[in-house]
């Protein structure tokens, strides 16, 4: 990977020397900075502004419009204009470049500010310990991101994006995913103490396994990552050791931490282990660190461009209004030399026939798209915004929004309240028992105490309610001691707490620890070797799983609970210690589904979105909760089964199945890919670390706005309630902005293309030039200007009830359909026009022609532009606003522009009043074949 090297720089600074040393460097300490000091280095570095959220100026945002493939097009047909002295081409087509740059960089100068606006909404934070004076205690604040300095100590948990370039000063278990900077997808572990890390790069690190222990739980801040992470408590007695410091098993004063060596000049800073990267996100465990680089002094700074250009797979906005305009352009690049040749072939005409060929190609040039389409998509995106329930983080999205077909949504939050509530806690015989109860409260107590969860897990919340209420109570902080904790995590489907009875830390070996343990029915079953005192026999354990199963029908979230007693120890546990436990019993919870899910369901199903449950949960649950909100779940396919499919059957399945459980985020991800490799456009909606590969995999990535930083900063379009019904709105939203891209394409491209015909036709027919460069391009102008006004347009109904996926083909059969016709009436037009002008001269005869054509062009236009705007239900509705103010604008021009002092200077002259008469006739008998015509096509969003 290539970096700048002032991110080199910083970066390699920060790994290099003792942590003190780089605390020293960056004058800090473990307490943090004190708030003066802080805000003047925020002056003297600058915001910590996330790498790619800089809007560009307008200036420089200008400067770079030329290269969009249609502005780089017109130039080179404006430098071929030029080189054969054609300079009346070469300007118009100076000045069509000039006005579609300028309107251009205005709307996405626009587009990007108010973007940026919507990103400050959801600013994302940073947990900052810092100092009010120098002799104040350091508090702990959350801070916004673009306020960290350097020499800032920030803390981190899981689910958090590392919010600037860190020297790791404390790190217990924690594992990062630097994916954004190596592309590696499995987590790395991190470590504050190099020296502890198992020996990864032959420098004689000591595994902390191996480490020392006093007599006492000497449960340190500083050992290496398990997976899935074991979370320490450091109040049992252990002397946890200052920061940057490494504890002793023998109780003495910290040493300082031994460093690896620094990397030389030019290496990459990617490899140590003691620091994290602005970024990468926390997916275990936990730790702090000091900022040693912000801004654009990052290692991800300066990598961006080609981070960013590996993430993203082409997206379908990508694959349809990006494909259609290359295939625009190889059409138009190829029409030049096609006139070219037609006219010399038979005609016998020369290279004087060059600047009439460019000016035909530049006709076909649809220039306006990136302007409409920026336009459209902003518009969309400001409107959602201002009702404050969907942010779009990125334009295109909203293209691809509507065009989602299958939305996958996990179960819990979503289609539930996510408020879980107790309803029953039996024994291994299904009898009513609060001792099942009492333990499961215990594991969850200690695990919401020693694990740094993004946000405290609902179940384990709802188990403490029930625990307070329910007899005999009592304070489960004073009847055991939580020494360590395993939580769930993604792909984990159980907790286990650590515990022992309170007692004096001297002691604390001889007391024997308990380990408690609470999970789904499967995985805690399959770790239990007794129930009720007996040995489980496979019988047995059958039994059990089927009462889960039982209750899962009703709809419940079923916790199976166990618990083993072992001789206390100071080797921190792992999940190979989850085994040969006691079977306690089942508690359960009930989720009611959410209020607005049904309806919001079935508002989906109707406009043409078919709705996937993903979820971890059990396969019962899930179904039972599908029935409750009016959905035939079928066959639920489980993560196992999934397990046993190739991709190529999964993607049958996906295709046709509505539930999955029991998954594991890489299920969830498979899933999502299948459906995309069978031809959907796939939206995933989802909130916890585990829902990232999926949203990753997906077309469009759909976070609530209290999802954790990393899912937030992954997703595509963020929602501020997990609400379906807002999304519903969002995708109606979309397909509008779709939908008016798509009319200016067919418009634009339809009418482009007949007259390029109709004037192929008539440069063939006429011992002269149809139409002049100057005529054509002034013609253009004025389409461009009025087609500027689809961008505004609010679709017909019919445009919003099916995805709306823009369709090379499709779009391409309706050009070449309407386009004939448009040339049709074009031609129909040259005998009106023969007609008329049939009684004037050569001269005066040319000069009215071209007057006739240019008249009937915009008019035909205008009319195209009504009857052809969105869909069938256009035809019949109510025209809006801007599209009868344009409309009118072109016939106005149409018609009095011969007319001006203009004409002549453009070779045009007032024509005889029958021709008004006949060119009428021409447009009612044209708009009553188009109306027809369109009336027949197929629905709009399949352009
Ligand atoms: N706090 C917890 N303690 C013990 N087990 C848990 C806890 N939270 C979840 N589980 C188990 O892990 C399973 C999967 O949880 P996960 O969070 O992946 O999905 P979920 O919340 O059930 O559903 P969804 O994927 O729809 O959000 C749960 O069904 C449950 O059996």
């Amino acid at each position: 990977m290539a970096w700048a090297p002032e991110a080199r720089t910083a970066a390699v600074r920060g790994a290099d020397g003792t942590t003190l040393e780089v605390l020293r460097a960056l004058g800090s300490g473990p307490r943090g900075l004190v708030e003066e000091q802080a805000e003047e280095r925020l002056v003297r570095h600058g915001e910590n502004t996330f790498p790619g959220r800089r809007p560009d100026s307008w200036p420089r945002r200008f400067a770079r419009s030329p290269r969009d493939p249609f502005t780089a097009v017109l130039l080179v047909l404006g430098l071929v204009s030029a080189a054969v002295a054609a300079w009346g081409t070469a300007c118009v087509i100076a000045v069509l470049v000039t006005v579609s740059c300028v309107l251009r960089t205005t709307g996405e100068h626009r587009a990007d500010r108010s973007a940026a606006a919507l990103r400050d909404l959801l600013a994302t934070t940073a947990t900052v310990r810092r100092r009010a004076t120098a002799g104040s205690p350091p508090l702990t604040r959350e801070l916004p991101v673009d306020q960290l300095v350097p020499g800032d100590v920030v803390l981190l948990a899981p689910g958090d994006v590392v919010p600037a370039d860190l020297r790791l000063l404390r790190a217990t278990a924690l594992t990062v995913h630097e994916a954004a900077l190596t592309g590696e997808s499995a987590p790395v572990e991190k470590c504050a103490d190099a020296a502890r890390l198992p020996d990864r790069s032959g420098d004689g690190g000591t595994p902390a396994s191996a480490a020392p222990h006093s007599g006492h739980d000497s449960r340190t801040t500083t050992a290496p990552c398990a997976s899935p992470a074991p979370i320490r408590h450091s109040g049992t007695g252990a002397a946890t050791a200052p920061e940057g410091t490494a504890p002793r098993g023998d109780g003495r004063a910290p040493a300082p931490v031994p460093d690896r060596p620094a990397p030389g000049p030019g290496a990459s800073p990617l490899g140590h282990p003691h620091l994290c990267f602005q970024g990468s996100s926390v997916v275990s465990g936990s730790g702090s660190g000091v900022v040693v680089a912000t801004g654009a002094g990052t290692v991800l700074s300066g990598a961006l461009p080609r981070a960013d250009g590996r993430r993203r797979p082409p997206s379908p906005f990508d694959r349809s209004v990006n494909g259609i305009a290359w295939t625009l352009i190889r059409f138009t690049l190829l029409t030049a030399p096609l006139v070219l040749i037609a006219s010399a072939l038979l005609r016998g005409r020369g290279l004087e026939t060059l600047p009439f060929a460019v000016a035909v190609a530049v006709g076909l040039t649809p220039e306006m798209l990136p302007v409409v389409v920026t336009t459209a998509l902003a518009r969309g995106a400001a409107l959602l915004a201002r009702d404050g329930e969907v942010i779009v983080r990125r334009l295109p999205a909203l293209h691809d929004l509507g065009a989602v077909d299958v939305l996958c949504v996990d179960k819990t939050g979503t289609l539930t309240e996510d408020r879980p509530v107790l309803t029953l806690s039996e024994g291994p015989d299904g009898r009513e028992d609060p001792e099942v109860l009492r333990w499961a409260a215990v594991n969850a107590l200690w695990t919401l105490h020693l694990s740094e969860l993004p946000v405290p897990d609902a179940l384990d919340e709802a188990i403490l309610d029930a625990a307070e209420e329910c007899p005999p109570g009592g304070d489960l902080f004073e009847e055991f001691e939580g020494i360590e904790a395993l939580p769930c995590g993604p792909g984990r489907r159980l907790s286990t707490a650590v515990v022992r009875p309170p007692g004096d830390p001297r002691f604390a070996l001889a007391a024997r620890h308990t380990l408690v343990v609470k999970g789904a029915p499967e995985d805690v079953l399959e770790r239990c070797a007794r129930a009720a005192g007996a040995e489980l026999d496979a019988t047995g354990r059958e039994r059990l799983a089927r009462r889960a199963g039982e209750l899962a029908a009703e709809g419940l979230r079923v916790l199976a609970v166990a618990r083993a007693a072992r001789p206390a120890r100071a080797r921190p546990y792992t999940p190979a210690d989850e085994r040969d436990l006691d079977f306690v019993g089942f508690v359960a919870l009930s989720d009611a589904p959410a209020p607005s899910a049904a309806e919001a369901l079935a508002v989906l199903a109707r406009h043409g979105v078919d709705v996937k449950v993903l979820t971890g949960d059990h396969p019962g649950t899930a179904a039972r909760v599908c029935r409750e909100l009016g959905v035939a779940p079928g066959e639920v396919v489980t993560g196992d089964r999934i397990d046993a499919l190739a991709d190529a059957e999964l993607s049958g399945l996906a295709v046709r199945t509505t539930v999955f459980a029991r998954c594991a985020p890489e299920h969830k991800a498979r899933v999502v890919r299948a459906l995309r490799a069978a031809g959907h456009t796939t939206g995933f909606l989802g909130d916890g670390v585990n829902d990232l590969a999926a949203m990753g995999s997906a077309d469009v990535g759909i976070c609530p706005r209290d999802g954790v930083d990393v899912v937030r900063e992954a997703a595509d379009v963020v929602l501020a309630s997990k609400d379906l019904t807002a999304l519903d709105r969002a995708i109606v939203a979309g397909r509008r902005s779709t939908g008016n891209i798509a009319a200016y394409l067919r418009i634009a491209l339809s009418s482009n293309f007949g007259n390029v015909i109709a004037m192929l036709v008539a440069g063939l027919l006429l011992p002269f030039l149809p139409m002049l460069p100057a005529q054509v391009l002034v013609q253009n102008l004025c389409f461009d200007a009025a087609q500027l006004a689809l961008a505004f347009d609010r679709p017909g109904p019919g445009a919003q009830l099916r995805p709306a996926l823009l369709r090379p083909r499709a779009l391409l059969r309706f050009v070449t359909g309407f386009g004939l016709l448009n040339a049709v009436a074009d031609v129909a037009t040259f005998g009106v026009l023969a007609l008329a002008v049939r009684s004037l001269g050569e001269g005066e005869g040319q000069s009215a022609f071209h007057a006739g054509w240019f008249t009937e062009n915009l008019l035909t236009q205008a009319l195209v532009m009504l009857l052809l705007r969105s869909g069938r239900h256009a035809a019949e509705g109510r025209v809006p606003g801007p599209i009868r103010l344009a409309t009118a604008a072109l016939a106005v021009v149409g018609l009095l522009l011969p007319l001006s002092p203009l004409g002549p200077p453009l070779s045009m002259t007032p024509l005889p009043p029958v021709y008004y008469g006949l060119l009428a006739l021409v447009l009612v008998v044209y708009g009553g074949l188009l109306a027809a015509a369109r009336a027949r096509q197929p629905s709009p969003s399949g352009v």
